[in-house]
């Protein structure tokens, strides 16, 4: 994670646009000449902090833990401590209890800490009450997410939308901010704060600034819409699922392209799309960005273009990773995410991905667990592949597949599948032309 995170914040996580050099007035993302961010040299270390609620199983709470830890690893922050309360809600106040707040202040001093990471959204109060107390940075899931799509992105449609992502976040933390800044300049009760015509002053600058990346998102959707009709015609699939899950590898395998999989969350920021011709039939395949349990809504409003690519499919391949313990749980999330987006009726493959990787002994062993968790707790025995197999193949209403992209199994299946459902799409279209006649 930036030190000066990502587009230019300060280290409460916030920013005032008038902090900014006087020759621009808003506040600008922090890009190297190769479209990443700044960093800082030195890695920084974050605790976690989860607030699940009174019966939610320790061995969730770990799962949920373990990919809040990816995420901060991914945006380049090392996971130093992970703190659990359990509550009938979230402390309005400051998210967790007066209590386990000053267990994290200590350990965050004592440690040299540099930031604190939310597995949820704070709400703009929270956020400020959390800086106060614990004065180091705080980052919440949103905010965590976002900085990691900065990262990531390389198009000029995938930059702007996640720079009208940073600004909506921005936007109603800006009174916030004010009260953090006045704080920090040493400002005390009777010094004048300042005053509401300001603060509305930066939030006009900040919406003209969402107004303006929307219109220049038109513009640039209006370009791909052109390049779009020019391949009207040809059957789009495009595969979706969980982030982590393969897509991008799958994508690589079936196309021979070279599109960037790492074992990241969010490798995929940019939508590709490739021409491919399986058994004589073209199709354009694209690789989307994955989804996350908790993905801000807002986040994906601004990622709309990028959905376009799903939303206009005319099939989706759905990619789930089955070696993940939470994987039928990913599959909602996404089936969820697919609704919200209104791309739930299409025609789906479910590909269960990472077969290789599949063990049904396999439970989290990999951590240190963290305080509170209950030690009795039993682990439920997952079932064998096959007996998974039978269950999807039976129950599942759409076609079901299972493979290893990175081992090369079942792949010949996978394309014969691919091709069949392409093709019955292509005739179904166009009754008397052949596929290629349409390129
Ligand atoms: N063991 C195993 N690893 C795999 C398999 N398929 C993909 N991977 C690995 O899983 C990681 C994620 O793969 P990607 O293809 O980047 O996944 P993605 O779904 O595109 O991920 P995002 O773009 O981050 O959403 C990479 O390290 C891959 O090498 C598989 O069948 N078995
Ligand atoms: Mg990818």
């Amino acid at each position: 994670m930036a030190k000066n995170n990502d587009w230019g914040f300060n280290s409460s996580g916030t920013r005032h646009p008038n902090q900014d050099d006087g020759k621009n007035k808003t506040p600008q993302p922090k890009r190297n000449a190769d479209g990443t961010y700044e960093t800082g040299t030195e890695q920084e270390t974050a605790v976690l902090v989860a607030v699940p609620d009174k019966r939610q199983a320790d061995e969730k709470t770990q799962e949920y833990l373990d990919e809040l830890a990816f995420l901060a690893e991914t945006a380049g922050a090392q996971v130093t401590k992970r703190f659990v309360q359990r509550l009938e809600k979230p402390d309005t106040r400051t998210f967790v209890g007066e209590g386990k707040l000053a267990e994290i202040r200590a350990y965050v001093k004592h440690s040299k800490t540099s930031m604190v990471i939310f597995d949820d959204d704070l709400s703009p109060s929270q956020l400020r009450n959390l800086e106060a107390e614990l004065e180091v940075k705080i980052v919440d899931r949103s905010l965590l997410i976002i900085d990691i799509f900065a990262r990531r992105a390389k198009s000029a449609t995938a930059r702007t939308q996640v720079e009208l992502a940073q600004y909506q976040y921005l936007l109603p933390r800006l009174t916030g901010l004010w009260t953090h800044l006045s704080r920090q300049r040493g400002g005390g009760v009777s010094q004048r704060g300042p005053g509401e015509t300001e603060i509305e002053t930066d939030r006009r600058v900040v919406r003209d600034r969402i107004a303006f990346l929307k219109e220049k998102l038109e513009d640039l959707d209006k370009q791909s819409n052109t390049q779009r009709k020019s391949r009207e015609g040809v059957v789009r699939v495009a595969l979706v699922g969980y982030t982590n899950v393969g897509k991008s590898t799958i994508m690589n395998m079936l196309s021979r392209s070279d599109v960037f999989a790492e074992n990241k969350l969010f490798a995929t920021v940019d939508s590709t799309v490739r021409k491919v011709v399986l058994d004589n039939i073209p199709f354009l395949l694209s690789d989307t960005v994955g989804f996350i349990r908790k993905l801000p809504t807002r986040l994906i409003e601004s990622f709309k273009s990028t959905l376009d690519e799903i939303r206009e499919a005319d099939l989706l391949v759905h990619v789930v990773d089955i070696s993940h313990p939470g994987f039928e749980e990913q599959i909602e999330v996404v089936n969820d995410t697919l609704k919200d987006i209104e791309a739930a009726d299409k025609p789906m493959l479910l590909v269960f991905n990472k077969i290789d990787l599949y063990n049904p002994e396999a439970h989290n062993e990999n951590h240190d667990g963290f305080e509170g968790m209950n030690p009795e707790e039993g682990h439920t025995p997952r079932p064998t592949l096959e007996q998974l197999k039978a269950t999807y193949m039976a129950q599942m209403h759409d076609p079901v597949i299972f493979i290893s992209a990175q081992e090369r199994e079942n792949i010949d299946e996978l394309r014969a599948l691919l091709v069949r459902h392409v093709a019955a799409i292509h005739y179904k279209r166009y009754p008397n032309q052949q596929p290629q006649d349409v390129e």
